[in-house]
C-alpha cells in the first residue's frame, strides 16, 4: 500500500468553535491505482488532499490520527523533511489549478522554479525535462514560453499535470481537476492522466464532487460524507453495488450511471449536518430513508463487505434490500 490514512482528524478553528472538517476518516491508496474521493461540497474532501501535503490553512490543525506514506507517518514528519517529501513524492494539483498558473511568467519559468529549485536540475537539465514534460502531456514544446493566458483552459490544466510530474513524484493529488472543462475536454483530460498513470506506475488521489468522473477513470473509490468514510472499495463493485444508503443516493443524482433510481435524477433532499456539532449517530441519518432509531443514537462501525469493499452503515447486513429500494425515486421522495 502506497498510503494509508487511518482516523484522520482535522479542524478548523473559528473564533471559539472547531469545525470538525474531518473527523475518524480511514482509507487506503494502492501502488499504482487512481483513487477517487467523492462526496458534496463541504463533506471535507479538499481538507483530506490538504492534510496529506500539510499545506493547510493557518486556522486549521490536524488534530489525530496517521497517514502513512511509505511507510512514514506524514502526521509526524518534521516541516523540513515533510517540505522534502512535496513534489518529489507527492505533488498536488489544487483546485484552481487552472488560475493558480502565475499569469506573470511563462510557463517555463514556473517549471524551472521546480525542477531547478525543488529538484536540483542545471538550466539545460531543466530545458530538457521541460520539453519531455510537454510532450508526456501533448503540448508542443514550442509553447513553453507562451504565457499561462495564451493557452486554453483544458491546455493550462495539461500545464499543471506536466507541473506536478515534473519531479517523478509517487502520488500525484488532484483538486477537482476537471470540473472548469466542458464534457469532450474533461475526458480528454481524464484519458491522459490515466495513460501517464499507468505510463509511469504513479497513484493518483483524484477528488471531485462528481460520482460519473469516479466511474470514468477511477481504480477504487472512497465517498465521504460530512468529513467520515461512508463506503470505500473498488470503483466497479461500489458502483454498481453500492451498500452504503449515501452512495446509493449519489449514484442517483447522476442518471447516467448503471443502476440508478429509474434512470431520473433523484436528488437528496436536505442538506449535510453542522459539523461544529455533528448528529450524535450517523451524520446521514438525518436524510436517510432507511434510518433506524439506533442510526440517530450510534456512530456506525465500518463493515467489510467484501475484499476491500467496505461500509459505514449499520444497515449494511442488509445491502440487496437497501440497492432495491434506493433505486427507487419514491424512496427519497418520501424521506
Ligand atoms: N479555512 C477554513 N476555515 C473554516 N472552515 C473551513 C475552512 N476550509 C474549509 N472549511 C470548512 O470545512 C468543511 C470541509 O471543507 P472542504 O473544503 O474540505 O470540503 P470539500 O468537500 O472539499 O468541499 P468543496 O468541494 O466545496 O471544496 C466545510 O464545512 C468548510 O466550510
Amino acid at each position: 500500500m502506497l498510503l494509508s490514512v487511518r482516523d484522520l482528524e482535522v479542524g478548523y478553528k473559528v473564533g471559539r468553535r472547531i469545525i470538525h472538517a474531518v473527523d475518524g476518516a480511514s482509507f487506503d491508496v494502492p501502488r499504482g491505482a487512481i483513487v477517487g474521493l467523492v462526496g458534496e461540497s463541504g463533506c471535507g474532501k479538499t481538507t483530506v488532499a490538504r492534510a496529506l501535503t500539510r499545506v493547510i490553512a493557518d486556522n486549521a490543525l490536524i488534530t489525530g490520527g496517521q497517514m502513512v506514506f511509505d511507510g512514514r507517518d506524514i502526521a509526524a514528519l518534521p516541516e523540513r523533511e515533510m517540505n522534502r517529501l512535496r513534489w518529489r513524492d507527492i505533488a498536488f494539483i489544487p483546485q484552481s489549478a487552472m488560475n493558480s498558473l502565475d499569469p506573470v511568467y511563462t510557463v517555463e519559468y514556473q517549471l524551472n522554479e521546480v525542477l531547478r529549485r525543488r529538484g536540483g536540475l542545471s538550466a539545460r537539465q531543466a530545458r530538457m525535462r521541460s520539453e519531455e514534460l510537454f510532450e508526456m502531456v501533448g503540448i508542443e514544446p514550442g509553447r513553453l514560453r507562451d504565457f499561462p493566458h495564451q493557452f486554453s483552459g483544458g491546455m493550462r490544466q495539461r500545464v499543471a499535470i506536466a507541473l506536478a510530474l515534473a519531479l517523478n513524484p509517487k502520488l500525484i493529488i488532484a483538486d477537482e481537476p476537471v470540473t472548469a472543462l466542458d464534457v469532450i475536454v474533461q475526458r480528454q483530460i481524464l484519458d491522459q492522466l490515466r495513460e501517464l498513470q499507468s505510463q509511469l506506475g504513479i497513484s493518483v488521489i483524484l477528488v471531485t464532487h462528481d460520482i460519473s468522473v469516479v466511474a470514468y477513470v477511477c481504480d477504487r473509490v472512497v465517498v465521504m460524507y460530512a468529513g467520515r468514510v461512508a463506503e470505500a472499495g473498488p470503483m466497479a463493485a461500489t458502483i454498481t453495488r453500492p451498500a452504503h444508503p449515501y452512495t446509493i443516493g449519489l449514484r442517483n443524482a447522476f442518471p447516467d450511471l448503471q443502476g440508478a433510481a429509474d434512470g431520473m435524477l433523484v436528488p437528496i433532499e436536505g442538506a449535510p449536518p453542522s459539523l461544529v456539532e455533528p448528529p450524535p449517530g450517523c451524520r446521514f441519518a438525518p436524510r436517510c430513508p432507511f434510518a433506524l432509531e439506533r442510526c440517530r443514537l450510534e456512530v456506525p462501525e465500518t463493515h467489510v463487505l467484501a475484499d476491500g469493499h467496505s461500509a459505514a452503515c449499520h444497515r449494511s447486513g442488509e445491502a440487496d434490500m437497501l440497492r432495491a429500494e434506493g433505486s427507487k425515486t419514491q424512496t427519497w421522495l418520501s424521506a
